[in-house]
């Protein structure tokens, strides 16, 4: 793209897109499950997530724990992995099992290449997270690794205090090198059950929720992933309420079964007409620049201006980023 068009600031160029992990769908598989687990180098996802968290019965949580643990140790013998991206969602600090979780992970030759950590509620409990992570990794072995953080934001007061909470958590990688953090999931049914409202197909009642969040997320330039769609069956619904995350800013979304994948992942794509309207765009743009007239242009009929361009660079970047990682 042209030196002119690279001058702007999109939601694309703004972040350190080195290491990028697409993560249109991002699929738990409850690690109490052997069965499932053997699949996992097969499953075709951007970012698979072994589950330890609200996927999991607690009378299961040490089965799973063992079962990621040695997942993770003897990766390498699992082969090449179809997914872009392994992560280990631990449970939350106020449940009082993140400990025990990240001592048994902490036990394998491997990390994940990225901790999901749920329900942050307080910028207090993130040094309670770092603590427990170094007590058992060691500082070290966190600083030299490459593995990210990704942060659950599922209560009314979390919301409201997310800016000091991404703050507080990207601060805890520059200052003291903790996992560095690359994007945040709404847990919209644990947030409903935090306001005690009804959730539905629709997510009228998380209308305002979402779309705060997204703008905190965009605001620290970190990834953003909607809420998970529980109707398993219902994958026109999945579709409707995936096309309007990505619509609304969203990156990805939360998926709990395989069928909802493909759904989800052609979803937060931008459609083929799209991509060539803005292509074709970005071309016009160029041509109408280098003959020195206004910015303001008419482009099949519709005003064109700043962040009409800006919006069509991001639909071809996005598109970039995704075809150069796979
Ligand atoms: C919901 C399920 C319990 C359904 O499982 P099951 O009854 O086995 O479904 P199917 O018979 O339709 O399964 C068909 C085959 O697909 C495999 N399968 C199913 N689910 C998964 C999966 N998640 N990953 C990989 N493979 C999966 C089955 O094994 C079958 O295979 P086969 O026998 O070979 O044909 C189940 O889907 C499930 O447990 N899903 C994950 C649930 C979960 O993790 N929930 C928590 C995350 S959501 C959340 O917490 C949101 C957030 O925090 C918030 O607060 O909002
Ligand atoms: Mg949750």
């Amino acid at each position: 793209m042209r030196s002119a068009i690279r001058a702007f600031s999109t939601n694309v160029t703004k972040t350190d897109r080195k290491g990028f992990v697409p993560r249109r769908a991002l699929l738990y598989v409850p690690g109490s499950s052997e069965k499932v687990l053997a699949k996992v180098p097969k499953i075709k996802v951007d970012s698979l997530v072994l589950e330890l968290e609200d996927g999991c019965p607690l009378a299961s949580k040490a089965q799973a724990r063992t079962n990621i643990a040695a997942y993770l140790d003897d990766l390498p013998s699992k082969g090449d992995h179809a997914c872009f991206e392994l992560g280990v969602r631990v449970n939350s600090v106020s449940s009082g099992l993140l400990a025990d979780d990240v001592k048994e992970l902490s036990k394998a030759k491997h990390l994940p290449q990225v901790f999901l950590v749920p329900k942050v509620d307080d910028p207090d409990e993130l040094a309670a997270i770092w603590d427990i992570f170094k007590t058992n990794y060691g500082a070290e072995r966190i600083q030299n690794s490459k593995s990210r953080l990704i942060i659950y934001i599922e209560s009314a007061r979390a919301l409201l205090d997310m800016p000091r909470l991404l703050a507080t958590t990207l601060n805890l990688h520059k200052n003291a090198g903790f996992f560095k953090l690359d994007g945040v999931v709404f847990g919209s049914d644990d947030f409903c059950a935090d306001l005690g409202m009804s959730r539905s197909n629709e997510g009228t009642e998380t209308l305002y929720a979402r779309q705060r969040f997204v703008t905190c997320c965009k605001a620290f330039s970190l990834q953003a992933i909607d809420s998970v769609y529980i109707d398993i069956k219902d994958l026109d619904g999945l579709r409707r309420q995936s096309i309007e995350g990505k619509a609304w800013g969203f990156d990805g979304k939360q998926c709990i079964h395989p069928t909802q994948i493909p759904v989800i992942q052609e979803s937060f794509l931008p459609p083929p007409d799209k991509i060539e309207w803005a292509k074709a765009l970005i071309d016009e743009y160029i041509k109408h620049e280098n003959e020195q007239r206004n910015t303001v242009l008419t482009f099949r009929g519709s005003m064109v201006d700043r962040p009409v361009i800006l919006q069509a660079m991001n639909i071809v970047q996005t598109v970039k980023y995704i075809q150069e990682s796979q």
